[in-house]
């Protein structure tokens, strides 16, 4: 149902099948079992992740968790859950998907099957042919909700989207009820965006300057700023979307720019994941180095925790 499992199947199909039977957990679970058996999200499983793996986005998991904790009440949603994270690279919003995605579906051999990321570069890299991806799109989202209405699809790297290609997913998004007898309700969507990240940091860096707290940053100002924005700039995935004019993005989730302290923390946590001593003037070396914005202040990083990995693995 799509690209990547397809391209699995016909490349190494008979070497996948061997390891998929060959693991207890997925000969246990038949099909539908799997995704029935996980349709309520384990929310405290995730409240803990979002608490404390997740650092300076406190708008963010804020919406995540209402967002997904009200979703999980209601046995036959009118309509899918649709979040479109905004923000500067490496601030967490495939790292929030990961967790919101290992929470639905515990095991990797399900997580694999109702999960299903899509990444615009990778999957859609040629504008010209945006109506066979329009087409590509409605099957894999109609064939997979098909075969398990509880469906994650995450999108990354929004902004690089043919323009008008999200625009053939709104009958999904939007409708009550079901289309040709399938229900879309229980289907999650992300859609990862950096646009709108710009002016969420001059929100926050101007909450800075008049020495606010960005636990001050209201949620709903920012959130139709970012609405607006993305409307309107044509380097975004939504421009024009008729997905904003008709109201089906749910939550507009605003990922803040992470600061030195922020980064002192990736840099930890990567360290501890390596089998590495926690050397404190390594973490502030690297941490400092990387908040390099406004280049006065130097108050975030412009590469959120993205490249701490690879700092790490250069000065150790
Ligand atoms: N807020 C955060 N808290 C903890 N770790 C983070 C945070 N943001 C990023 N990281 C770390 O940095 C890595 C890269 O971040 P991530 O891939 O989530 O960035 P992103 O916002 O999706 O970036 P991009 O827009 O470039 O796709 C994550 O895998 C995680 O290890």
């Amino acid at each position: 149902l799509e690209p990547i499992t397809t391209s699995l199947a016909i490349g190494g199909g008979a070497a996948v099948m061997w390891q998929l039977l060959s693991q207890d957990s997925w000969l246990k679970c038949h099909f539908w079992e799997c995704c029935s058996v996980k349709d309520s999200l384990d929310i405290p499983a995730l409240k803990k992740g979002l608490k404390w793996e997740v650092f300076g986005q406190h708008l963010a998991t804020h919406v995540v968790l209402k967002a997904l904790s009200a979703n999980a009440k209601v046995k036959r949603p009118a309509k899918p859950l649709v979040m479109s994270f905004h923000g500067w690279t490496g601030t967490g919003k495939s790292f929030i998907s990961k967790i919101i995605a290992k929470n639905l579906y515990p095991l990797e051999e399900i997580r694999r099957r109702f999960v299903h990321q899509f990444d615009a570069v990778l999957h859609f890299p040629h504008a010209e042919h945006v109506n066979r991806y329009k087409e590509q799109l409605q099957n894999w989202i109609r064939g997979n909700v098909s075969a398990c209405p509880r469906s994650l699809f995450i999108f990354s790297e929004m902004d690089q989207m043919p323009h008008g290609l999200i625009d053939s997913i709104l009958p999904y998004l939007s409708h009550h009820g079901e289309i040709d007898g399938v229900y879309y309700g229980k289907a999650i969507f992300l859609f990862l965006n950096n646009a709108g990240g710009d002016t969420i940091t001059e929100v926050a860096l101007d909450y800075w300057r008049q020495q606010k707290g960005r636990e001050e940053i209201p949620l709903k100002d920012l959130q139709s700023q970012i609405s607006q924005e993305i409307f309107n700039n044509r380097n975004s995935g939504f421009w024009q979307s008729k997905l904003i004019q008709r109201n089906v993005v749910d939550y507009f989730i605003p990922f803040l720019p992470l600061e030195y302290t922020h980064v002192r923390e990736c840099v930890r946590v990567e360290l501890r994941f390596q089998g590495h001593h926690e050397d404190e003037d390594l973490i502030t070396e690297i941490a400092l180095a990387m908040a390099d914005y406004p280049s006065n202040e130097r108050l975030y990083s412009s590469k959120g925790c993205k490249t701490v990995a690879s700092k790490v693995n250069l000065n150790i």
